[in-house]
């Protein structure tokens, strides 16, 4: 996942897209970017790290202008260099730059096709410079040098109909406006929020509606899957569905993990659907737990705690909070590399043995992945003097590969790949194991919006909503994004970027 935001101001931006992506920092903790437009200049500072580390006053003092768009990175395709971060730019047409939270499925193909038919050169492993290119090529063909309404609209249907995958994408182009737009299914959050100013309105759209709340924009509404919203330099808003057969199927591992609970994503509360997950879940423990001596709910900090609340509601039994979580790590599923995400749960959490001891606990997460936390966890319960140690998942077991903008590129990876539950309960050495089942989460997130038919969930069912995942497929981003590759050489991490003016270390 990424973080995306973009704003048309009547005043200075770069302090507001700041401030959104410290709040979807949890979108992505590799890199950060900010460019902002002014006076017919591009002004870019985007480097490796956190939000806090990556802007420094100095750089801040630079990001001028009443227009801009940001970033925040969890790599998904090519490396984890610097020289992937975002905001991308090319100078034709016009100068753009480009913000991409998804991943496309058929960059293969298209990074062969941009060279042959638009002659560019992509400069990177990363798909989302290969989507500005073809953006850009299409815009080529605006005549005028007043991009219309009309004209995006044109670039983002021929846009649509080259690439597939999930793609939420901010771009802004010089002299023009910032356009924003989301793919058919709706795979990727995008919100589209307002701020009404003495100098007049101004527009931000973002991938979580929490970003908007932050930085005083009210929301006005989620952009529709394959619509595309263009906002002028001037301050006008123009909006048109670009897709040809849109549907909403948002993936539904955004309320599972991804997405902040005070979010909303097409009219769904993140929260609440967390806590619905907790209901159906402590119900489903109710039953085929019946006569299990459980004494305490214990969430894994952090994503899984309205969850848990929710089961020890559901069962009538106490809620504790026995680790404490270390506010200082980030969140270790995104790190890069399983070495990384090893050592940082046990530096990240931290257990009070009084909340254990001599107890039967039952330890509750959203998600079970490659197992890194559950297995520590248990252990660390154990250590602690649990007599006995149940495992509770709100998501059922995750077996496919995602290819829509999550770093699992290989079943092999997944610890319920290929598994039996008593054999993965065995692997994390739980005492029991039980896992939300597919249908129950899905109810659990549409009882918030019924009007959602269907939800992307192919991480548990291997139903791909693009419909042109195969078998080929899998295995070349199993190989492509192998764990070595994943990685950049820490010298390329350090090189500056080799592109436009980037406001680097004075
Ligand atoms: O099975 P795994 O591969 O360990 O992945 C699943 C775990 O990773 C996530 O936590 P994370 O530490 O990323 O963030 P959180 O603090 O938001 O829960 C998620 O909430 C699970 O705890
Ligand atoms: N998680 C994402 O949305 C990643 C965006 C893009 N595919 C990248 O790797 O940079
Ligand atoms: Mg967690």
């Amino acid at each position: 996942m990424c973080g995306i935001v973009g704003i048309v101001g009547k005043s200075q931006v770069a302090q507001s897209l700041y401030d959104g992506l410290t709040v979807l920092q949890h979108r992505g903790q590799d890199a950060a970017g900010i460019i902002t437009i002014d006076e017919n200049r591009f002004n870019l500072r985007k480097a490796n790290g956190l939000v806090r580390d990556v802007f420094h006053t100095r750089h801040m003092k630079r990001l001028t202008g009443n227009m801009g768009i940001g970033h925040c990175r969890y790599p998904t395709a090519g490396t984890s260099s610097s020289a992937e971060a975002q905001p991308f730019y090319v100078n034709s047409p016009f100068g753009i730059a480009f913000a991409h939270n998804g991943n496309l499925t058929n960059a293969h193909e298209l990074q062969e096709e941009v060279f042959r038919i638009a002659r560019r050169h992509i400069n990177t492993s990363s798909d989302s410079e290969l989507l500005l290119n073809i953006f850009a090529h299409e815009l080529q063909s605006c005549t005028e040098l007043t991009v219309s309404a009309k004209d995006v609209f044109k670039v983002v249907t021929s846009v649509h109909k080259k690439i597939r995958g999930a793609y939420a994408v901010v771009a802004a182009i010089i002299g023009q406006g910032i356009v924003a737009f989301r793919d058919p299914h709706g795979i990727r959050p995008l919100a589209l929020g307002k701020r009404v100013t003495e100098m007049g309105e101004e527009y931000m759209v973002a991938s979580e509606s929490v970003a908007l709340d932050t930085v005083g924009f009210k929301f006005i509404r989620d952009v529709a899957p394959g619509e595309a919203v263009f906002i002028t330099e001037s301050g006008e808003l123009h909006t048109q569905q670009c897709a040809e057969q849109p549907s909403t199927s948002p993936c539904i591992f955004e309320f599972v993990y991804f997405a902040r609970p005070d979010s909303f994503i097409d009219g769904i509360s993140v929260y609440a659907s967390r806590v619905n997950m907790g209901r159906k879940l402590g119900e489903k423990i109710a039953k085929e737990w019946a006569d299990l001596d459980i004494d305490v709910v214990i969430p894994i900090p952090e994503t899984s705690s309205d969850v848990a609340l929710q089961i020890a509601t559901t069962l009538n039994l106490p809620y504790r909070q026995g680790f404490v979580k270390n506010r200082y790590i980030g969140r270790t599923f995104i790190m890069p590399g399983q070495t990384m995400r090893k050592k940082s749960v046990r530096r990240k959490l931290n257990a009070i043995s009084s909340e254990f001891r001599g107890k039967n606990v039952l330890l509750v997460d959203d998600s079970i992945v490659r197992g890194t936390t559950s297995g520590q966890i248990i252990e660390m319960a154990r250590e602690s003097g649990a007599k006995k140690v149940y495992f509770a998942s709100a998501a059922p077991e995750i077996r496919f590969p995602n290819v829509y903008g999550i770093d699992m590129p290989s079943a092999n990876e997944l610890i319920a790949y290929g598994r039996e539950i008593e054999q993965i309960a065995d692997l994390i050495q739980a005492d029991g194991l039980i896992f939300q089942d597919i249908q129950d989460l899905v109810d659990a997130v549409r009882e918030e919006n019924p009007d959602i038919k269907r939800f992307e969930t192919s991480v548990f069912d291997g139903n791909y909503i693009t419909a042109d995942i195969d078998q080929d497929y899998l295995e070349r981003i199993d190989i492509a994004r192998g764990e070595k590759s994943r990685q950049a050489p820490v010298v390329q991490a350090e090189l500056s970027n080799l592109e436009m003016h980037n406001i680097e270390e004075l």
